[in-house]
């Protein structure tokens, strides 16, 4: 599609043990780059058929609310343009639905992007983050995908959230980023999830900064923790797309445009980083260890 509104980057990615890999993606670039033979195969009435656009309805400007089925570097992929916000007025399990379905369906392996606001002083924007840790705060008010009576078929009642971003999968993505020469804007930290949509006040982005947050957003961590609960492996990308307001001084507002600009500016870097990661993937060694780690 030539639609410069949908090249915001936002993303969930999962490998298959039955179909290979498969990816969950918003960002444009990288639906571009999807195998379009085993895309039309898939969905032969091609992306405008109705009945995919009814699988879900997105509110939010910018984000196109398709899955597309396809090939990236040889796997399988589904991507996911578009995903969930509580803020459209879904419940926090819905929102993380389309997770549990990538699981049915046979994924190993979440890939998820965001569009974030940098915390951290050192960081600019454009830059892409690893992430490497969350903050996730509607859970600490009890709003948890997982509440509610436990589904055994999933995943078990209580699980670790200590090692939800894999850290192979972390390595290999620094890796990829090298042999790019993206190192220069590759950054690793701690994602925060807030509900969304107001930006944070002054106050509210100093304290995320004090308890180690590094970059905010209004997605992710939810979906995370859906994935990890069916013992999916997890890669989480952020880009950077705007800093956040710190200052009293600072005239300057958050505002979704930017976030959206961002997008298209990076969109290419942030799909050759996740083409590159998912070749790493390849090799048979490093796909036997990053099963063990699951
Ligand atoms: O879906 P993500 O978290 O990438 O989108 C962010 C949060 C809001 O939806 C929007 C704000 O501009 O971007
Ligand atoms: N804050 C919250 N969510 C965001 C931001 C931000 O600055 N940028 C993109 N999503």
């Amino acid at each position: 599609t030539s639609d410069s509104k949908e090249n915001k980057p936002d993303s969930s990615a999962a490998l298959t043990e039955t179909s290979d890999f498969i990816v969950g993606s918003r960002e444009i670039h990288l639906i571009s780059i999807v195998d379009v033979d085993l895309l039309l195969k898939l969905s032969p009435n091609g992306l405008n058929n109705p009945q995919w656009r009814r699988l879900y309805t997105l509110q939010v400007p910018g984000h196109a609310g398709r899955l597309v089925f396809g090939l990236l570097s040889g796997k399988e992929v589904v991507c996911m343009q578009g995903r969930f916000h509580t803020y459209e007025g879904y419940p926090i399990s819905t929102c993380a639905m389309p997770v549990r379905v990538f699981h049915l369906m046979g994924a190993h392996t979440l890939i998820v992007t965001n569009a974030s606001g940098g915390l951290n002083p050192a960081f600019n924007v454009g830059d892409i983050m690893i992430i490497k840790d969350q903050l996730y705060f509607p859970g600490f008010a009890g709003d948890n995908p997982l509440r509610g009576i436990n589904d055994e078929r999933f995943g078990p009642r209580f699980i670790a959230m200590s090692n939800a971003y894999d850290a192979k999968m972390r390595k290999l993505t620094h890796q990829a980023a090298k042999e790019l020469g993206h190192e220069k804007f590759m950054r690793e930290g701690v994602y925060c999830m807030l509900g969304g949509p107001s930006f944070e006040t002054i106050a509210e982005a100093r304290m995320l900064r004090l308890l180690g947050g590094d970059a905010c957003g209004m997605s992710t961590c939810h979906e995370v923790i859906v994935a990890r609960h069916c013992g999916m492996r997890v890669l989480g990308i952020s880009l950077i797309t705007n800093m956040v307001v710190m200052d009293y001084d600072e005239v300057r507002l958050a505002n979704h445009e930017e976030v959206l600009e961002t997008g298209r500016k990076r969109g290419r870097d942030m799909q050759s980083l996740v083409l590159n990661t998912v070749q790493q993937i390849e090799d048979p060694e490093d796909d036997d260890e990053l099963s063990a780690a699951v």
